[in-house]
């Protein structure tokens, strides 16, 4: 039985489709707050693996909350890993290219030299060090831009805003790959698969979505696939002020992913056709 920590997040929903045989802990059954009860119900439950798909994702807030988004960032994944090390199974973690400082514009390789510029990127690269740390069968996933048809993201954000006004302002300046959280769940499963007979391809990996574009791009993407005229202007993120500052460049180098595991960066406007057409049929 694979253990999911997480059910209804963007990926662990994904995940329940693609896993209808997996066990799925939502924050009732394990609150990531309580980092050892976490650990606990890995002991109790004995799974042949384990992936962490719950984490405190509200990047403006974990600049206030920033206790509670280390607690779940990074110490309930630290213990996961630590427990998982302990039984010898293996852990799969995801984690996020707000790690990174968005320095130039070449895309990021998993060794790059980190360094969040909130609260958000630095509890989860505390999460990254102490599964890394835990010395047991482990791969950290770092993606970015995640979307789907359910949870908040960007594509319902953009919809819903373009319901209410003629005209949105997004920034341009900041560059990434939006990656589809269904695809993210299909790696997850893929590299669980390959860890449980190959534990020397444990490591940190890049997946993330192609090709690289900016939100206003994304944003204009999304309402020509949606059929919906909508004007997207291009601002600088100075334009659009948050209390955390993000990356300007999210690139992702996602090239030992392939190299390793055989998984390709998906097509993200395939993955959108996809969510916009679950989108319309439940709405
Ligand atoms: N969203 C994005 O754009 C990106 C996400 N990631 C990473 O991908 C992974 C999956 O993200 P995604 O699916 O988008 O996440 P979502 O924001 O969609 O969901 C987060 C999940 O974590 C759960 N959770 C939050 N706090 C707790 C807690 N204290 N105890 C138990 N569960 C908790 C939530 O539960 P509940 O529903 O009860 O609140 C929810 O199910 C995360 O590791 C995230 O950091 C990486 C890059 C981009
Ligand atoms: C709503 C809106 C946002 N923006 C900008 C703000 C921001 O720079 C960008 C995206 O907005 P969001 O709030 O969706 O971005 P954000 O929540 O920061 O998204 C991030 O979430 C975490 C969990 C991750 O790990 C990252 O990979 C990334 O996906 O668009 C506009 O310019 N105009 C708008 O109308
Ligand atoms: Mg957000």
């Amino acid at each position: 039985m694979i253990l999911v920590f997480g059910k209804t997040g963007q990926v662990a929903t994904e995940l329940q489709a693609l896993l209808p045989e997996a066990t799925f802990l939502g924050r009732a059954e394990a609150d990531l707050a309580d980092p050892m009860a976490c650990g606990q119900k890995i002991r109790d439950l004995k799974p042949e693996a384990v992936i962490n798909a719950a984490a405190y994702t509200a990047v403006d807030k974990a600049e206030e909350e920033t206790l509670l988004a280390t607690l779940v960032n990074a110490a309930a994944p630290t213990e996961m890993a630590e427990t998982c090390a302990e039984l010898g199974i293996p852990f799969v973690h995801i984690s996020t290219d707000y790690v990174f400082d968005g320095s130039g514009e070449t895309p990021f390789a998993p060794d790059h030299p980190t360094g969040p510029l909130g609260a958000y990127g630095e509890t989860k690269l505390e999460g990254e060090n102490g599964v890394r740390a835990a010395g047991g069968i482990f791969a950290i996933l770092r993606t970015s831009w995640v979307f789907s048809s359910h949870g908040g993201n960007f594509v319902k954000t953009m919809r819903r805003l373009a319901e209410t006004r003629d005209k949105l302002t997004v920034v341009a300046d900041q560059v990434g790959g939006p990656t589809p959280a269904r695809d993210i769940a299909k790696a997850c499963v893929e590299i669980v698969d390959q860890l449980k007979t190959d534990p020397n391809k444990a490591g940190t990996y890049h997946f993330s979505g192609a090709p690289d574009v900016s939100w206003a791009d994304f944003a204009r993407e999304i309402f020509a696939q949606s059929g919906k005229e909508m004007a997207v202007e291009d601002i600088p993120t100075s334009a659009y002020p948050t209390p955390a500052k993000r990356p300007a460049n999210s690139r992702m180098d996602c090239s030992t992913l392939e190299a390793v595991f055989g998984i390709e960066r998906p097509d993200w406007k395939a993955g959108l056709a996809e969510v916009l057409s679950d989108l319309e049929r439940h709405t």
